[in-house]
Parts: structure tokens; C-alpha cells; sequence
């Protein structure tokens, strides 16, 4: 669904991606992972359209998005989440969702799929007339996620879902994009809370100073020593039986 083939870039003439060669299937859940400042984020803007290619190709869904403006890509379904503060506290909830329309023509589709997103996360639907303001830190991920279905994706890209939040409300919303991913949206996933993330995801790509250190399948990754003993500790089994329940 998503290709890219030694991707550079980065801010003004500050490169930050140095060559990054990536696939995300489709159906698939990808974690990127890597500590602070490695360029996870800039990588995700680079995709979304936000940061200019500075060399290199990405191509999504057969077509070369390169040279795409953000809402070109945003209309072959290519849908980036911001994080969670990005939600308009003086909006109610479901005008925040509506906003997320914003590229489609179609009203019916649009209605239909704010019933699906209420459907993911009810505590939206009753929520719905509240000031986004007054939500819960975890309320307002849902929000920002629900908002991104909104514009009908075919791939989401999740900016560290859990980000700030407690570990119940971590599970929440991950299983949310457990079933997010079972309805077919493909799902690019940033995080630096890679136990969670390589519980999730399928396959999993860690970034360190801009180029990938490590890929493989997440179950490989999640073993593997030297993922240990960088980013882990602890038993997984658990988790992972809450996360499919
Ligand atoms: N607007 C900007 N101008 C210049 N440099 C930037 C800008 N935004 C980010 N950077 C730099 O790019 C590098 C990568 O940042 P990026 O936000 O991609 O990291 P990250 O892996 O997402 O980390 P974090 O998890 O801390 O957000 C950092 O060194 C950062 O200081």
C-alpha cells in the first residue's frame, strides 16, 4: 500500500531522513519506533505531505505521492492523526469529527461514517454536543483517531496514540485500532511505547539518527535481545490477551 525508497529529508537544509527504504502492506498493522528525536515524526509529515522530498520516491497505492500536495493525499485515502492536542477545544465533538470531512463531497458517506466512528468509540456518540476542551486526554485521542476515519482512509497514521495517557487507557485505545485495522484501514503507527506497538503490529521498523537500524516481523522484533534490552522488560503474554479480547 505504502512504498518508499530512500527517502531524505528534513527542515529547510537540516536533513534529518537519511535513506529510508520502508513497505507498509496492505491490511497491515507497521509500528516505527525509536527513542526521542530520531525523525519518527518527521518521517509520518514527509508521507502526509506536511515536509518536502528531498530525494528519493514513496508511492501509495500504485501511485507516486511525491511530488502530491497534503490534501491530494489525503484524497487517495493517505490520512495523517495528529496528536492529540490537536483537537478545537471550543468545537463540540461532532463538529471536530465533521471537520475531519472536510476533502469529501459526499454527505451521505460522510453521515454514514460518523455513525461508524461513534460505533468505535461510543463515548463519542455521548459526548457528542460537549466542547472538545472538556474532554479526557484519552477521550480527545479517540476524538483525533475518529476524526481521521472521517475523512475515509485507506491508511491512518498514528502519531504516538498513546502519548500522556495511563496504561488503561493505553489498552483502550489500542484495541480501538485493533478493530480499526480488522475493518480494512491499513494502519502506520508511530510510538515510543514499543512493547504495546510490537504487540499490535505485524511488523515493525525501528529508526535511529534517521536511517532504519532494525525491521522485521513484530514477534521477532518484540524477542529479539537487543530490542530487549533497548526498549523492553517483562512479560507480554498478558497484554496481549487484553489486547484481543
Ligand atoms: N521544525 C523543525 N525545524 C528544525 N528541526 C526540527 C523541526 N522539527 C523537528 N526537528 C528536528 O528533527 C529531529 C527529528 O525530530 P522528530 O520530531 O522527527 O523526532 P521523533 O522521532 O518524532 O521524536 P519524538 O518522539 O521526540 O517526537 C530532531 O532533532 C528535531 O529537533
Amino acid at each position: 500500500m505504502l512504498e518508499l525508497k530512500n527517502v531524505h529529508a528534513g527542515y529547510g537544509k537540516l536533513k534529518i531522513l537519511r535513506g529510508i527504504d520502508m513497505t507498509v502492506e496492505r491490511g497491515s498493522i507497521v509500528a516505527l519506533l525509536g527513542g526521542n528525536g530520531t525523525g519518527k515524526s518527521t518521517l509520518l509529515k514527509t508521507v502526509s505531505g506536511l515536509l518536502p522530498l528531498m530525494e528519493g520516491s514513496m508511492t501509495f497505492d500504485g501511485v507516486d505521492i511525491g511530488a502530491l500536495k497534503p490534501h491530494e493525499r489525503m484524497r487517495l485515502g493517505l490520512v495523517q492523526v495528529t496528536q492529540s492536542k490537536e483537537a478545537y477545544p471550543a468545537m463540540t465533538v461532532e463538529e471536530n469529527l465533521v471537520l475531519g470531512a472536510y476533502t469529501r463531497n459526499d454527505r451521505v458517506g460522510t453521515l454514514a461514517d460518523l455513525e461508524k466512528v461513534y460505533d468505535f468509540f461510543p463515548v463519542l456518540r455521548e459526548r457528542r454536543k460537549q466542547l472538545s476542551g472538556t474532554l479526557s486526554g484519552g477521550e480527545v485521542q479517540m476524538l483525533v483517531i475518529g476524526r481521521g476515519l472521517m475523512a475515509n482512509p485507506k491508511m491512518l497514521m498514528l502519531d504516538e496514540p498513546s502519548a500522556a495517557l495511563a496504561p488503561k487507557v493505553v489498552l483502550e485505545i489500542f484495541a480501538n485500532i485493533n478493530k480499526i485495522a480488522k475493518s480494512g484501514v491499513t494502519i502506520l503507527v508511530v510510538e515510543q511505547n514499543v512493547r504495546m506497538a510490537l504487540i499490535l503490529a505485524q511488523y515493525g521498523y525501528i529508526i535511529r539518527d534517521g536511517i532504519i537500524m532494525m525491521e522485521g516481523e513484530a514477534k521477532k522484533l518484540i524477542s529479539d535481545p537487543a530490542v530487549k534490552e533497548s526498549f523492553l522488560g517483562g512479560s507480554v503474554a498478558n497484554t496481549s490477551k487484553k489486547l484481543n479480547a
